[in-house]
């Protein structure tokens, strides 16, 4: 009979409850035990959703991030945490978001900028200046995931020892809540020591001798606890591997061999390919396999793995919102569970924290739409009707069955699906709509004439402070409180404070400050056609920051303009340019639920299509300087990097197909966080665009030499201004750090600003910091000699023009 698993649950809340319990908590709003409570809450509601299946993940749940936890569970703490005042849960919040001043009301933030080993630092507020201060772990995304994880440190003195209680007491509380057969989820030892960092260049393969008995430890632990299966979950064998890393999971899993639990080695986010044999080959009891996108692994597996193993299949997509076809998933499982009998397990493809928890909640999604999906708690259910029909045939299910087959029918056939119109536009792209008329020597040479900027020109990357008022004024605009003149007015008004505060300031290019964005890409999801948008379908991103990825399910078309309003208001208060701001196509793809009957490039060219329209719509409406962002067009690359070519191909083409549609006087920038560049640089090169701005401030202008060793034509911005920080960085600093960046780049093609949006800060901490940056352009002008425009435009004439990729 087939087994029924889960490998993880949202641990966020329906509601987003520990989101705002943590938020509380952090603010000294509440206390520990009304947060301990909270979790208590989610992990027993989350149980009790589960309770059809067969094996329900324990440990899954977090207060903040299930890699921090692993690194508490093997008592790896940085030095730094260690002998502090407070309890446990103090520490934890200390690793995760470094010791804090005050929490202000609305200081959410982003990941914090990289260091030189692609790994961004931590969030919502920083250590500063206090004694006691603490600074975050660094924080990193979670595979091709939105989701960001705290980076394990470790050093040669990196001594691991176990602390269990966090799980025992869970799988205890699981029990109570009537879980019979508890699963434990814990993070295997390879893919726990490939994610972290090594702070002195020690090896972390040499950790393993040291690690592997604590996690024997650890499973000894779990066995004395009546605990029969543990997950233990090793993503990093989808990913590439070279011989030592092989080894590493030889020489881990064997030092396991002996203990009296049974293990599930669980692999997710892609398929095995070139380490199937080695996977099938380990000495555990099962192993899970990602067969929701793709099923290449199956068959060799099959003809793989040892007979006595389970093999447990992750059926149903963890990653998308879309139902399931299930009468083609039982088309090809009924002829294996034959085959396997009791070996084979069911589940979703992986942990179901990427999808949001219930469709049940989304009273006001068209029903049609709505008809098409599935969130965590639907996707169970799914589990349950395929489930049914392996042991007791497909008849038991039959109502199930013929409403999921309707379903996926009226999906295929929708006339809301399909747009004629899109399709014949995608199919008349020419590749010389890509292209700029001329090269960026000429075009910087007419776009200098114009805008006659000094040297070193002062801008920032778009977003000002998003106020608890204005989020308030959001939801009394949603909720009708508040009516359109009314909520517009207030934006204006927002708009309007943000110029004047630029002009005060003295930058050069300034911004509208995107008051009216909930998100930067939920914004232009709610926009487009071929989009629908949840109003409870929050997804954790980080802590407790979450994002509500709009709903890609059609063709996309751009019905009306989606900027050029705000833009347009924005400049007719100013002598100064104001940049229109977009979001390029690929971050808005890959920030989306995007549809599963297309491939990806397909849905970014329509995308593509439609910020062009943007572009030029904001071109003609005066508009000169129009940036277009891409932050997850970098962190967008494939897993394995024998496929990242082909995903830059299509990135990169789309990127051009958006921007590329104006004119030479037109200066076309883009924005991207997540700066380690050296292995896609000529990507990077081919986009075209004028100004890229770059997060660097923290790894002190290394960053660039990216740029500098590939010869990087055009202009570049990078990063003074740590905006994770609630600190203020000084004129000097800032000075220095451009210092360092003209040695690498031609001051002539330096731009000074933060490393990213200040959505996340407050205007007590932005204006100071501002005033200082747009100090330090004025000190580096009066050093260099020259503020005159003219000297950009001399220097320009000697540049190389960018690559092509036509
Ligand atoms: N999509 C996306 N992915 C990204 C990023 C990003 O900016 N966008 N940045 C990077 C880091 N990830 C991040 C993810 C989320 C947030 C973030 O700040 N999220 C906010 C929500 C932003 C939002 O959608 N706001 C809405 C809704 C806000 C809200 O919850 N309103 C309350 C009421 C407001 C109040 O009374 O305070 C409600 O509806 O109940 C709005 O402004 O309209 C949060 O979790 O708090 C930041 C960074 C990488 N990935
Ligand atoms: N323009 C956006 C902003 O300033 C770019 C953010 S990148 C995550 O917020
Ligand atoms: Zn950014």
């Amino acid at each position: 009979m087939v087994t029924l698993h889960n490998l993880g649950f949202p641990r966020i809340g329906r509601n987003r409850e520990l989101k705002f319990s943590l938020e509380s908590y952090w603010k000294g709003q509440s206390t520990r035990e009304q947060l301990l409570h909270t979790g208590e809450q989610v992990r027993r509601e989350g149980w009790a959703t589960q309770s059809c299946l067969d094996r329900v993940p324990v440990g899954d749940f977090s207060f903040y991030d299930q890699v921090l936890d692993m690194s508490f569970t093997l008592g790896n703490l940085p030095a730094r945490v260690k002998g502090q005042e407070g309890g446990s849960l103090d520490s934890y919040f200390r690793v995760a978001r470094g010791r804090s001043v005050d929490l202000p009301a609305d200081a959410p933030s982003l990941p914090r900028s990289q260091d030189s080993h692609n790994h961004h630092k931590t969030h919502d507020v920083q250590e500063v200046t206090c004694c006691h201060a603490v600074s975050a772990g660094e924080m990193t995304k979670w595979f091709d995931t939105n989701y960001h994880y705290i980076v394990p440190e470790f050093d040669a003195r990196t001594q691991f020892s176990l602390d269990a209680t966090r799980l025992l007491e869970q799988i205890d509380q699981a029990r109570e809540s009537g879980v019979t057969h508890p699963k434990p989820v814990i993070i295997g030892p390879v893919t726990y020591l490939s994610l972290g960092k090594s702070k002195d260049g020690c090896d972390k393969l040499a950790l393993l001798d040291q690690l592997v008995p604590v996690y024997a430890q650890l499973l000894e632990s779990l066995a004395d606890r009546g605990v029969e299966w543990v997950q233990v979950d090793e993503p990093i064998l989808v990913t590439e591997l070279d011989s030592r890393w092989q080894h590493a999971f030889k020489t881990a899993y064997h030092g396991l061999k002996g203990s009296r639990v049974k293990l599930l080695l669980t692999t997710y986010f892609g398929q095995l390919g070139e380490n199937q044999y080695l996977a099938a080959h380990l000495p555990v009891a099962g192993l899970h396999v990602d067969v929701a996108t793709s099923r290449a692994d199956l068959v060799p597996l099959l003809n793989l793995l040892p007979t006595h193993k389970v093999l447990s299949l992750g059926v149903i997509s963890g990653r998308n919102i879309w139902k399931a076809d299930l009468n083609g998933v039982l088309d090809w499982l009924e002829p294996l569970a034959d085959r396997l009998g009791d070996r084979l397990w069911i589940a979703p493809s992986c942990s179901l924290l990427h999808v949001p928890v219930d469709l049940d909640s989304e009273t006001s999604l068209d029903p049609e739409i709505r008809s098409w999906l599935a969130f965590a708690v639907q996707k169970l259910d799914e589990l349950g009707v395929l489930g049914t029909a392996l042991t007791n045939g497909r008849d038991a299910v039959r109502e199930s069955l013929d409403a999921n087959r309707h379903a996926i029918e009226s999906r295929r056939n929708s006339t809301r699906v399909h747009n004629p119109r899109v399709r014949s536009a995608v199919s008349s792209v020419t590749p010389g709509m890509g292209q700029r008329q001329h090269g960026y020597a000429r075009r910087a040479v007419l776009q200098a004439g114009w805008l006659d900027l000094p040297k070193y020109p002062a801008t920032t990357i778009g977003s000002f402070p998003q106020t608890t008022n204005i989020r308030r004024m959001r939801k009394a605009y949603r909720t009708g409180e508040l009516d359109r003149v009314g909520y517009e007015s207030a934006i204006r008004g927002e708009i309007q404070r943000a110029i004047r505060e630029q002009e005060k300031l003295g930058l050069d290019v300034l911004v509208h400050g995107e008051a009216e964005r909930n998100d930067m890409v939920e914004y232009f999801g709610e926009q487009l056609t071929g989009y629908a948008f949840t109003t409870h379908g929050w997804v954790q991103s980080y802590g407790s920051r979450c994002v509500k990825p709009p709903i890609l399910y059609g063709d996309v078309s751009r019905p009306h303009p989606m900027t050029i309003d705000w833009i347009q208001y924005a400049q007719s208060l100013t002598d100064r340019p104001v940049k229109g701001m977009l979001t390029g196509p690929v971050t808005i793809l890959n920030w989306s639920f995007v549809r599963d009957d297309q491939p990806r490039r397909e849905t970014c060219r329509q995308i593509a299509l439609a910020i062009r329209q943007e572009v030029l719509e904001l071109e003609a409406a005066g508009i000169r300087i129009i940036q277009i962002d891409e932050a997850a067009l970098r962190e967008g690359l494939p897993l394995r990097r024998s496929q990242w070519d082909a995903y830059l191909q299509w990135a990169v083409e789309c990127f051009r197909l958006a921007a590329n549609g104006v004119q030479d006087q037109t200066q076309i920038h883009t924005h991207m966080c997540y700066s380690e560049f050296n292995d896609i640089i000529v990507a990077i090169a081919n986009m075209d665009a004028d100004v890229i701005t770059i997060e660097t401030s923290r790894s002190d202008m290394e960053l660039l030499d990216a740029f500098d060793q590939f010869d990087y034509p055009n202009e570049i911005g990078p990063g003074v201004y740590d905006i994770h920080s609630p600190n203020v960085p000084s004129t000097s600093q800032m000075v220095r750090l451009m210092q360092e960046a003209a040695r690498r780049i031609p001051s002539h093609r330096l731009w000074i600003n933060p490393d990213c949006g200040l959505k996340t800060r407050r205007w007590e901490e932005v204006l100071p910091a501002l005033r200082n940056m747009v100090n330090a352009a004025r000190e580096l002008r009066a050093s260099e000699g020259s503020g005159a425009s003219q000297v950009r435009v001399e220097h320009v004439g000697h540049v190389r023009p960018a690559v092509t990729i036509n």
